[in-house]
């Protein structure tokens, strides 16, 4: 099996960044990717963050399933951690300020209280590469100031950025852990693009992808491919090998691999989430 294991310098600058500014802000937006909003999270932010407040923004929820995204909300808010979902391309992201303001209320009165107006709050936001910070943070400060990019990795340096009236926003680079414990973490990130695709083998996350969706949506392949329904009992590596002629590229699995990977992350297959809420212990 390919392990998919890495960490380059610039991840291990911005963990630095995140530890020295930490203490700069008044909260922190904790980023995660809506279609897996456990896999994306960093375990190393959770130890950094200790009692700053934050929020976790469940990204790109226009790519999640609807109903597992509102399961997830749910969840982190149960379990004391303030969550929204947005679509940082259509959403007007008001929600996000009014979750900010709520969850400093205290702090805002007492501000007002000593007659401190008008103080920005201090924003910083973090996520792993590729989660839609740049996004987020040109949607909220409304003018293109943050670069975004397709690929992971693209936000290199910090920005301090006006949003509103109220809001002071950090840009910070994307970090991510430096070694996958379990595997399908690394499959899950790779298939959403958060891992570069020259790190990763094309067939196992296209293997991995074919799992997910025989489990979940079998319809959606169905569809997509032309399948007949017997071809839905087939191993995932006999599924891969048909599409692979479906498409055209007869035994170029690796063809077929890249497309079937592409077509998932721009919802070709639908809206899907591959995280599971843990069970309650
Ligand atoms: N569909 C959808 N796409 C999104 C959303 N937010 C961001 N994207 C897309 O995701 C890709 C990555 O977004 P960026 O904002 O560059 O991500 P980043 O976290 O700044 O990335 P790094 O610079 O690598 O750390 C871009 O193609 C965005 O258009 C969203 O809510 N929905």
């Amino acid at each position: 099996m390919t392990v998919i294991q890495w960490f380059p310098g610039h991840m291990a600058k911005a963990l630095r960044q995140v530890k020295e500014n930490i203490k700069k802000v008044d909260i922190v937006l904790e980023l995660v990717d809506a279609r897996l909003p456990e896999s994306s999270r960093n375990p190393q932010l959770s130890e950094i963050l200790q009692n700053k407040p934050n929020i976790i923004v469940l990204t790109k929820k226009d790519l999640a399933n609807t109903v597992k995204t509102k399961e997830w909300v749910n969840y982190y808010e149960k379990n004391g951690s303030p969550a929204l979902a947005v679509n940082s391309l259509k959403d007007s992201l008001k929600s996000i300020e009014r979750k900010i303001t709520d969850v400093l209320s205290t702090k805002i009165a007492t501000q007002k209280e000593r007659g401190i107006l008008h103080k920005r709050i201090r924003v910083m936001c973090i996520g792993i590469p590729n989660v839609g910070k740049s996004t987020l943070l040109n949607h909220l400060v409304k003018k293109n100031v943050a670069q975004v990019g397709n690929k992971p990795g693209v936000t290199k340096s910090q920005q301090w950025l006006k949003a509103g009236k109220n809001l002071a926003l950090l840009d910070t680079p994307g970090i991510l852990w430096p070694k996958f414990e379990d595997q399908i973490i690394g499959k899950k990130l790779a298939l959403t693009g958060a891992i570069k695709d020259t790190l990763f083998a094309k067939d196992d996350v296209a293997l991995y992808t074919l799992e997910h969706f025989l489990k979940n949506n079998p319809k959606k392949l169905t569809e997509r491919y032309h399948l007949e329904e017997g071809d839905l009992q087939k191993t995932p590596v006999d599924l891969l090998l048909l599409i692979t002629k479906k498409m055209g590229f007869q035994y170029d699995y690796d063809r077929a691999s890249d497309r079937l990977i592409l077509e998932c992350r721009k919802g070709k297959l639908g809206t899907y989430t591959l995280d599971e809420i843990p069970a309650a212990s």
